[in-house]
């Protein structure tokens, strides 16, 4: 007779870690995403493919629930807590660019998702914003063992064109999922989408408002403009679901192309808002929405 494998259900870190890592599997597969890389193809890059996304995602599983046990461990945001996580998070990226062999699939998830998995450990049950707004308070940490790049894309577009980048996106409780994602994917669902439509829309209400450092870096001012006015006529045509959002969508697809740019950073964040949803309990819609 064959042993019998004891099941043990999983903790609460293991749960969020699967949480955080569907999240990212479910950015990648949703498609079709203006510039990067979805079930179509490669999009604006030519060392990206959604095998290689889907293993780096699967790669970081170990790390978002060491960083949700840690933050169980402590209990509190705190500057132990802030330290440690900064360190899980430098091993998260090493394990990820050893999975890709030295390329950037998911530097600013792991940072987004880190914070906000050992968030949602500190404040089980919290509404998305009490969870954003406890990730904001450890991303406002300084973390000394941190090495200062300053020659990082990010960092470097943002002292050029003077504008806040992924670290600031944090600090400052993640607007662009809070304010923009996560109320887009509700109202896009309440007016019946579809929800590969709603996520879409959701990704276009980030991009839309989002200095993406990813678009700044290839393509400068310019294809930042571009990528949130053509965001933005999507949404105003009526969104993925309808057809003449649908031709705004292809043609910003086209723009993105031609400009060599990718919106990684708000890729990023809608895995953050597709996180959220599938945690935090929602207000209910105000009377009369629906
Ligand atoms: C604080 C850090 C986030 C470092 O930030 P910094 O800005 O210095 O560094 P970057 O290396 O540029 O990484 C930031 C990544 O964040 C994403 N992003 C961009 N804009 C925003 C935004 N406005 N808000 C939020 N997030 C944003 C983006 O990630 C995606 O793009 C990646 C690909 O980027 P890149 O390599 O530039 O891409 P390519 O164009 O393809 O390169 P080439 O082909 O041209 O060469 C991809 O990974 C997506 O994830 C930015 O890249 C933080 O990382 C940090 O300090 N970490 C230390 C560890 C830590 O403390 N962790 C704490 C607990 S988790
Ligand atoms: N789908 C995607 N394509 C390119 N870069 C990304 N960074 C995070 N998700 C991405």
């Amino acid at each position: 007779m064959s042993a019998l494998i004891a099941r043990q259900a999983p903790s609460a870190a293991e749960r969020l870690a699967d949480l955080a890592v569907q999240a990212l599997v479910d950015e990648a597969d949703l498609s079709p995403k203006p510039g990067l890389v979805d079930r179509r193809g490669s999009g604006a890059h030519s060392d990206l493919h959604l095998g290689l996304m889907h293993a780096s995602a699967q790669s970081l599983w170990p790390a978002f629930a060491a960083m949700a046990d840690a933050a169980r461990s402590e209990g509190r945001v705190s500057q132990a807590l802030r330290e440690t996580l900064g360190q899980l998070g430098r091993d998260g990226e090493a394990e990820m660019l050893r999975v890709t062999a030295g390329v950037n699939t998911h530097r600013g998830a792991i940072w987004a998702l880190g914070l906000l998995s050992a968030a949602a450990m500190l404040e089980s049950g919290a509404s998305a914003g009490g969870i954003a707004a406890s990730a904001a308070a450890l991303a406002r940490l300084d973390d000394p063992a941190a090495p200062h790049n300053p020659d990082s894309h990010g960092a470097r577009v943002c002292r050029r064109y003077g504008v806040l980048g992924a670290r600031e996106q944090a600090q400052h409780g993640f607007p662009a999922v809070i304010e923009h994602g996560l109320p887009q994917l509700l109202a896009s669902r309440r007016a019946g989408a579809g929800e590969q439509n709603a996520r879409l829309d959701a990704l276009l209400a980030i991009m839309s408002s989002l200095t993406d450092t990813c678009v700044l870096h290839r393509a400068g001012l310019e294809g930042l403009t571009r990528m949130q006015a053509g965001a933005r006529a999507v949404l105003e045509a009526g969104g993925a679901a309808s057809l003449a959002g649908r031709r705004q969508l292809r043609l910003l697809d086209r723009d993105m192309l031609a400009l060599n740019a990718s919106p990684g950073g708000a890729a990023d964040l809608l895995a953050a808002t597709l996180f959220l949803d599938r945690l935090a309990p929602h207000a209910p819609a105000p009377t009369g929405s629906n």
